[in-house]
């Protein structure tokens, strides 16, 4: 079947994110080259693995040419982890998720109230000791919900309880915290430039807080959540003393529930936000590639309700249709009806369950079917 674009389709753009748990971004850009180039050997295939801010975006950097830069730091349980950052330049891309993120855990094991983020202070640390100015600082799928606290007393800053003790890591702790020394930040954050790259929009509590929204799928009982919830409330209002109405503009501000509210931390070191794939696009060098494209695929692992709001595909889609070209997806399990996959700029979606129903067995064999997927995009859209 030819299903549209058909015979003038000479340049593909493959823009898609990562399918978590089975590929790599550039593992599925590998893939979907391979199957189209089965149907069609000499077809021009352009390759750009994109990301949103979370896991996969220093991958993504590196793939559009950033230099790879490893430090060691303080992972989410506190054990040390290796974790890297992206330079190019003066512009470092810091991925939260790199230190502070969810793959970090052992299998089985979360720490919804403990997990710190004080790892992805140390990383901004390294970014700046690098030389660079600008920071990307990519914030998503994280172990974490702290509000940042661990990343900011990385940075300098003191957070001490009523014995004037320094409160202990993660979320829960800070329902303890007395006063707050912000006097001792890195003063290099006064001049450079860090703008928070972050998957979500939400603010840091509430019912569409970081805690309700993000904390079960880091092993939150409802519990939890509440405990969460009042400590991260407490926190701002200690900050709001100690800094004024900034913090507590901070936090309802979009983005500062990113990433278990290390976007709100982010916000008070001075950050502007940006929507991650919206940023992440700029960083990746995106336009031009998709001027050269009569056809982009992208796609990420689940194409759902969360991929309209705001994920990779959603933004590589909105991006493309704006430039008037044909964007298909794949993915690896589909959960949108074709209403919304046409709202959001997608003309057709390819789930490799289409292929294999069986989810195990669709995950194991992910890169094959991938594989196979492509090759019946290249039939009806390239032949
Ligand atoms: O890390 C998280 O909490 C989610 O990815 C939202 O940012």
């Amino acid at each position: 079947m030819t299903d549209g674009a058909a015979t003038q389709v000479a340049h593909v753009l493959v823009a898609a994110d990562k399918f978590k748990g089975s590929l790599t971004a550039v593992q599925v850009a590998e893939r979907v080259t391979a199957g189209l180039r089965r149907v069609v050997p000499e077809l021009t295939v352009e390759t750009l693995p994109v990301a949103d801010g979370g896991d996969g975006t220093v991958a993504a950097a590196v793939a559009a040419g950033f230099e790879r830069r490893e430090v060691r730091v303080t992972g989410p349980l506190g054990e040390p982890v290796t974790a890297a950052f992206a330079l190019r330049g003066t512009t470092a891309v810091v991925e939260m998720a790199e230190a502070s993120g969810l793959q970090l855990l052992p299998p089985g094991v979360f720490a919804p109230l403990t997990a710190t983020t004080y790892g992805s202070g140390e990383l901004l640390r390294a970014a700046l000791d690098a030389g660079a100015t600008t920071l990307v600082f990519g914030v998503g799928g994280s172990a974490t919900t702290d509000g940042g606290a661990g990343m900011l007393a990385a940075l300098g800053a003191r957070f001490l309880d009523a014995a004037g003790e320094p409160v202990g890591p993660g979320g829960a702790p800070l329902a303890d915290l007395a006063t707050a020394d912000l006097s001792g930040l890195d003063p290099r954050f006064a001049s450079v430039d860090l703008i928070l790259a972050s998957d979500v929009d939400n603010p840091l509590t509430g019912p569409k807080g970081a805690p309700a929204v993000y904390g079960p799928q880091k092993g939150a009982t409802p519990e939890d959540v509440q405990v969460l919830d009042a400590a991260l409330a407490h926190f701002a209002t200690v900050l709001e003393k100690t800094i004024g109405s900034r913090a507590a503009e901070a936090a309802v501000a979009p983005g500062a529930g990113g990433a278990g509210g290390i976007g709100y931390g982010a916000l008070i070191l001075g950050a502007s936000f940006r929507p991650g794939i919206e940023l992440m696009l700029e960083v990746l060098g995106f336009a031009p590639a998709l001027e050269r494209a009569t056809l982009v695929i992208t796609g990420e692992g689940s194409l759902d309700e969360q991929t309209l709001h705001g994920k990779a595909p959603a933004g590589v889609a909105a991006a493309a249709r704006a430039a008037g070209k044909e964007v298909v997806a794949v993915c690896g399990r589909l959960a949108l009806p074709p209403e919304a996959l046409g709202a959001a700029g997608i003309r057709r979606a390819y789930p490799l369950t289409d292929l294999e129903p069986d989810t195990a067995k669709c995950i194991a064999n992910a890169g094959p079917l991938l594989e196979t997927t492509a090759s019946g995009i290249a039939r009806d859209f390239l032949s």
